[in-house]
């Protein structure tokens, strides 16, 4: 579903990634794992269309879309969660995911409004509460919600566990594995919480010095003691 190989890109003269190759496989949820500042944001701003990598190619169900810009991208079914949720806190629940239905075209009904809440009950039961009242755990929940709306093929996740506590990581974590079963949506998540990780991905990359420097099930990883060699812990 998604194919990425040899991708160079960072900010002015700085190389951040340095040669990333991946790929997902339709209906699969990979797990991307790295410390802080490793270029886990920077490979979801490549993924998503918003940072042109200097080199490498990008491929979407076998299409070319190294070059194409955020917008064609959510065209052709990518949805990104990014770090810090960027929902609209003066907004409503509801309104939050109108927007998202907004930003996906006609395409999209009310059926799928009702199929999205039925995933996150917590946002379910308060349509009308501000955005900007909720607990982070519950603005997280909404931001995947509202990119559920584009009916992606592909969703990315920038490390969707950032300030929440524990039990509503281990919620989100849970969420993603069910919708990613009940749609077959293909998800790939950076994160540098292993926990959550583990409990969603059936594959893991961690990346490193510009790289991806080991790969496997979250237990392989675990076993080799390449999670604690890469993020000590
Ligand atoms: N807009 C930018 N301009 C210049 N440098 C940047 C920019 N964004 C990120 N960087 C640098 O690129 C490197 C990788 O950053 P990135 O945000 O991708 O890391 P990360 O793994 O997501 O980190 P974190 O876990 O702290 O969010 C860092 O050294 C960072 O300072």
């Amino acid at each position: 579903m998604l194919e990425v190989t040899d991708v160079v890109a960072g900010y002015g003269r700085g190389v951040v990634l340095q040669g990333v190759s991946l790929s997902v496989a339709d209906g699969e949820i990979l797990g991307v794992l790295g410390r802080n500042g490793m270029g886990k944001s920077t490979l979801i701003r490549v993924l998503a269309g918003l940072l042109r990598p200097r080199g490498g190619r990008l491929r979407v169900a076998g299409v070319d879309l190294t070059k194409a810009p955020a917008h064609v991208r959510s065209r052709h079914g990518i949805a990104v969660v990014p770090q810090g949720r960027g929902v609209f806190g003066d907004l409503s629940v509801t309104e939050n995911l109108r927007l998202g239905r907004l930003a996906a075209g006609t395409r999209v009904t009310e059926d799928r409004h009702r199929q999205v809440l039925e995933y996150f009950p917590r946002l379910a039961e308060r349509p009308r509460q501000r955005a900007g009242t909720m607990s982070g755990g519950e603005q997280q929940m909404l931001a995947i919600a509202r990119a559920l709306m584009a009916e992606p093929r592909i969703l990315l996740l920038d490390e969707p566990s950032d300030g929440i506590m524990p039990v509503l990581v281990r919620q989100i974590a849970d969420h993603l594995r069910a919708i990613n079963r009940a749609e077959g949506l293909t998800t790939v998540v950076v994160e540098q919480n292993v926990p959550m990780v583990a409990r969603m991905a059936s594959r893991c990359l961690i990346l490193e010095g510009g790289t991806i420097v080991a790969g496997g099930t979250p237990d392989e990883l675990a076993a080799s003691g390449e999670i604690e060699r890469h993020l000590g812990v």
